[in-house]
């Protein structure tokens, strides 16, 4: 079986760590401290004790799942791996220096998969020499909860590498949807200019948060409202994807909400970091 690793220990990292584990994989969970790995594993272990409550996981198996994930910041201890999922923060002069860094590490014949939200691939890829072995593999927030993985090739990513993310998915019980490379594909490109208008209505005085959510939930069936699901995504990530939706696209529509923008800079994240439109204990 394949050795996967996961770069970035964060929301995103630690749920696709914790579900390679739970299907068999042997993980390779990279992050630059090493307290934010101890977080990302925590979080995963609270996953699991919730499961043993629930009397759908024992004692013996969550052991059994945490000792195949190997927190690290080494980044050289990724050369063992096969297939690479980059999960760092939404940035592209970031991901361009990790991939680079990664091209250099891993095996020749490794893959090189992004979770980014909203940028393109085919950028990310050009900061390898394997363009072709780069690719998109877009998981959903909560990662063991959500089914849908969107699949996105960048112009020079080759059919071979498509096909073994595919399986990829399939192995770790998820549903991929091929995605063509642009800017939010084709959840982000609808959920978060939604999210940003919520926003809207919200600095117009227009309802309540409370209020906001409780219409979305009642009168259009989402789950959760979109000012709580900014909080669950994050508000930095929410004003990341807008951000490349309005330059993508230079297209006034998709323009922030200067309410997100004040948001993020007064550090109110949401649930990571304990207070967005709503209060977190
Ligand atoms: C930004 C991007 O690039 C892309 C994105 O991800 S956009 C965001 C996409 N995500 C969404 O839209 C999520 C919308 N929200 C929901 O679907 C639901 O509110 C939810 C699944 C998060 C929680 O569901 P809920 O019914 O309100 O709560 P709850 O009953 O506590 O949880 C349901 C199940 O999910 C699990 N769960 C909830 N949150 C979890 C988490 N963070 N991690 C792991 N499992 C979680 C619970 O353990 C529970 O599992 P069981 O059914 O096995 O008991
Ligand atoms: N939050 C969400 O709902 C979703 C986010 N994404 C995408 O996933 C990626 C990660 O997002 P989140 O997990 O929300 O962010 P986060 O802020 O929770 O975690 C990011 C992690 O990356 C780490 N990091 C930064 N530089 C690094 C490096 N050089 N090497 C290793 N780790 C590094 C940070 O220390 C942090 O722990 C982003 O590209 C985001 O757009 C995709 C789907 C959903």
């Amino acid at each position: 079986m394949k050795k996967v690793g996961v770069i970035g220990a964060g929301t995103m990292g630690a749920g696709i760590a914790q579900v390679l584990a739970q299907s068999g994989y042997e993980v390779v969970l990279r992050d630059v401290k090493s307290e934010f790995i101890d977080k990302g594993l925590g979080g995963i272990a609270k996953n699991f004790d919730r499961n043993i409550q629930k009397g759908k996981m024992t004692e013996d198996e969550k052991a059994a799942i945490l000792q195949r994930i190997e927190g690290t910041v080494d980044i050289q201890t990724l050369a063992s791996c096969d297939i690479i999922i980059e999960a760092a923060t939404e940035n592209m002069e970031l991901k361009k220096k990790i991939f680079t860094e990664l091209d250099q590490v891993c095996k020749g014949d490794a893959i090189l998969a992004t979770n980014t939200s909203s940028l393109s691939i085919t950028e990310i890829a050009s900061a390898t020499n394997r363009p072709d072995r780069v690719i998109g593999m877009h998981f959903f927030n909560p990662v063991p909860v959500m089914k849908l993985i969107e699949v996105i090739k960048g112009l020079t990513t080759s059919e071979d590498t498509k096909n073994q993310i595919l399986e990829l998915c399939q192995k770790v019980g998820k549903t991929p949807v091929e995605v063509e490379e642009a800017p939010g594909f084709v959840v982000n490109r609808i959920l978060v200019p939604m999210i940003n208008e919520a926003i809207g209505i919200l600095a117009d005085g227009v309802a309540k948060a409370e209020d906001i959510d409780e219409a979305m939930k009642l009168g259009a069936n989402h789950p959760i409202g979109p000012l709580a699901l900014a909080d669950l995504i994050g508000n930095d990530v929410c004003l990341a994807i807008m951000e490349v939706l309005y330059h993508e696209f230079s297209d006034s529509k998709y323009r922030p909400h200067p309410l997100l923008r004040k948001m993020v800079r007064g550090n109110l994240l949401g649930r990571k970091t304990g207070r967005g439109f709503y209060v977190y204990s």
